[in-house]
């Protein structure tokens, strides 16, 4: 599908972001592996979390969706989950496949995990080396760094583990296989990376505690369900924040977000690069902070990021590559080699794209330089199947006078199905 985009630059009035992508993943696991019912109000429907109900549903989980939102996962407990009948494909989402390889490792039967081509390419060997030491026996494609995975679960023990990357997907994934294993996980993490496991885990009756960087887990004999209420994806939140940051007179408020202070690293870059950010509202659901996001467009200068912010904003910087664009002076983006094993590789991806609109880019091995300010052209834009990269060029290119195209948008369902319409709906013609 190519999407056509009229450039318009007013962005006003009030959106709600779709569901957070990272809690919703997690709903249907740890609900799947509770005792009784988990209610999910405000589940993500979108492409990636589907594929986690379809592996949990494979493996006899019972999951019902109630209205145009909500779930509801009928647990069996620890250890009532069943050996699937094929393979478990878990499409374009790491998330998926990463976490669901730690919960595999808990169970006495073996199973197949497989993705799409993206997913195929992308490591998966920093959670197979650690679950093979907690005793998992896994192949996989080229000694099992690649997938599909074949996971043979079994007795585990506990391991001390530091995380040799910033991922909360390994640490996930650790964490549920601890569930299993006799003694203590541990794992150690010299960047703090988002900890919705942790708080939905405490939420659901797991023993986790989390302190100066290390994150703890006992096995409990039983989990009990809970009800969850996902907050707004602030990673989907902030295409629209760059959108009215960049916009000339815009104003736009942002209800209902997740504002758990280890994915906040957009709104502290905005503000440090001169828009206005209030927080509204502020409350905690389900363990989780929640509040309204309001942003006025006053102009935006370069920055630099770099070191321990970045896993608090390692989904957003397609969307904070654009504010650069259109931001006076240079911006400097290092210590984000991670962006190179993502959906594609968002520093190419990123790097074609806003060349394509006339802005001056350095590419460097773990990040980019954006030299901002210049005049912007209208463009064909490619997403290269990344929905992270569709929607950010879809913003730039709403703040571009004259008509862009971008190029395989129809991989915005994976997280975000009614992107396009929101977008329309919140931005005024010049
Ligand atoms: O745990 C999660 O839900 C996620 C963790 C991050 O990945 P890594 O763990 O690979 O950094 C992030 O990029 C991804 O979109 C979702
Ligand atoms: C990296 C992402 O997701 P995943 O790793 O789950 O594919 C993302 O949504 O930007």
């Amino acid at each position: 599908m190519e999407v056509v985009i009229e450039g318009k630059r007013r962005i006003k009035g009030e959106v709600v972001p779709p569901p957070d992508k990272s809690i919703s993943h997690r709903s249907v696991m740890i609900g799947a592996i509770a005792e009784g019912t988990t209610e999910v109000e405000r589940f993500l429907f979108a492409d990636d979390c589907l594929r986690t109900v379809d592996c949990f549903r494979k493996m006899g989980i019972e999951i019902e969706f109630k209205g145009h939102d909500s779930v509801t996962v009928k647990g069996k407990g620890l250890r009532g989950l069943r050996k699937p009948e094929g393979e478990l494909y878990a499409g374009n989402s790491g998330t998926t496949m990463r976490l669901l390889a730690g919960i595999l490792a808990g169970q006495d039967f073996e199973a197949v995990v497989s993705g799409d081509e993206s997913l195929s390419k992308r490591p998966m060997g920093r959670v197979v080396e650690p679950l093979r030491l907690m005793g998992a026996r896994i192949e996989g494609r080229d000694g099992g760094r690649f997938a599909p995975l074949t996971i043979r679960g079994g007795r585990l023990k506990g391991i001390h583990y530091e995380l040799p990357v910033a991922s909360a997907q390994v640490k996930s994934a650790l964490l549920l296989a601890g569930l299993y294993a006799e003694g203590e996980t541990v794992v150690v993490e010299r960047q703090k990376t988002r900890d919705h496991t942790e708080i939905m885990l405490k939420e659901f009756g797991g023993k986790i505690s989390s302190n100066d960087g290390l994150v703890r887990v006992t096995p409990v004999e039983k989990l009990f369900a809970r009800k969850v209420v996902v907050p707004g994806d602030i990673s989907s939140a902030a295409f629209f924040m760059v959108a009215a940051a960049i916009g000339e007179n815009s104003e736009l408020l942002i209800k209902d977000v997740g504002l758990n202070p280890t994915r906040t690293g957009i709104i502290d870059v905005l503000r440090e690069m001169g828009c206005t950010v209030e927080i509204q509202n502020e409350k905690t659901i389900s363990g989780e902070k929640v509040g309204d996001v309001l942003v006025r467009g006053n102009g935006l200068c370069g920055v630099v990021i770099d070191g321990k912010i970045m896993p608090r904003l390692i989904d957003e910087i397609p969307a904070i590559a654009v504010a650069a664009a259109f931001a006076q002076g240079e911006t400097v983006i290092k210590d984000a080699g991670e962006l190179r094993v993502k959906e594609s590789d968002r520093i190419k991806s990123i790097v074609w794209n806003l060349k394509k609109l006339g802005t001056e880019v350095e590419e460097f091995e773990d990040g980019l330089l954006i030299r901002g300010g210049r005049k912007l052209r209208p463009s064909d834009m490619e997403s290269f199947g990344d929905h992270r990269i569709a929607m950010a060029m879809a913003v730039a290119a709403m703040s571009i006078p004259g008509q862009s195209r971008i190029k395989n948008a129809e991989c915005v369902d994976i997280s975000f199905p009614s992107f396009f319409e929101t977008l329309n709906r919140i931005s005024e013609p010049f």
